[in-house]
């Protein structure tokens, strides 16, 4: 199986509104700060949190859990399911009779008096493809696991790919070398990540390049870059965004 987008948000036969918003997503390899980080930034910015690891199918947490590294094909649904549900999210905000996960509301643009809607979301998205599929690389067809999706010609400087022109996706990368994190990984207790899956996502691992991926803000978390400090840059960055 491969990252065939589900139809977002409806299965009717409708064409699906045109959404409007941002979305933040927290990257890294395990045990880099995901949570850490996207829990706060949502909780500053007063926007839905989506957490990447709760929408794995059963069958990858189990792999997860027994030290089995996901593979591409493991992890092509769980990314379109993300990619859904952040446009998911972005939908409940600008429709107001739809259930909301929360009363956040949307982050107040300082440029208009007309709020942005925006969620914020962890997932590793340790490769390239990987982060295209939730910019919305919907045409991806890899002829096998080890081939490079095709994607569709939209523009990664600012994330806004044809079928959802008003959706900006923007990632966070928490950047911190390969030894830092296999020992915040072994110190945390009662997580079914072991130590084993941060050497094999780092082997995965694509780090983006500034100037073939211009939506990724990176945030240096190792040694010396404590929690608050990372905390205030992430809050940074999306202001940083919205007012530029
Ligand atoms: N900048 C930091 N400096 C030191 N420790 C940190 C930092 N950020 C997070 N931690 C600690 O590292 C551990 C991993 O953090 P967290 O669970 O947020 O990472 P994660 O990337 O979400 O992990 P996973 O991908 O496995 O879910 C936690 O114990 C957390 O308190
Ligand atoms: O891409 C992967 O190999 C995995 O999905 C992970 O990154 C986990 O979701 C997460 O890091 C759990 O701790």
């Amino acid at each position: 199986m491969y990252p065939v987008a589900d139809p977002p948000l409806n299965s009717s036969t409708e064409q699906p509104q045109p959404l409007s918003g941002h979305i933040w997503i927290v990257t890294g390899p395990a045990g880099c700060g995901k949570s850490t980080i996207a829990e706060y930034l949502a909780d500053e910015l007063r926007v839905p949190y989506i957490e990447g690891d709760e929408f794995h199918p059963e069958a990858n947490i189990k792999k997860m859990a027994a030290g089995i590294p996901l593979t591409d094909s493991d992890r092509w649904g769980w990314l379109s399911t993300l990619r859904n549900e952040g446009l998911s999210q972005l939908q409940r905000q600008s429709n107001p009779t739809l259930p909301r996960q929360s009363s956040r509301s949307a982050i107040p643009d300082p440029r208009s008096r007309e709020p942005e809607h925006a969620v914020v979301m962890t997932c590793s998205a340790l490769k390239r493809t990987y982060r295209d599929i939730l910019r919305g690389a919907l045409d991806v067809r890899p002829s096998d696991d080890a081939s490079r999706p095709s994607v569709p010609p939209f523009s990664r400087t600012n994330s806004n790919p044809p079928d959802q022109p008003n959706v900006h996706v923007h990632f966070i990368y928490l950047r911190a070398p390969e030894d830092v994190l296999l020992a915040r990984v072994g110190s945390r207790k009662g997580h079914y990540m072991k130590k084993s899956m941060v050497r094999s996502q780092f082997a995965s691992l694509e780090e983006p390049k500034a100037e073939e991926e211009p939506d990724v803000a990176v945030l240096d978390v190792g040694e010396g870059h404590d929690p608050t400090d990372v905390k205030s840059a992430a809050v940074e960055v999306v202001r940083s965004a919205l007012t530029s």
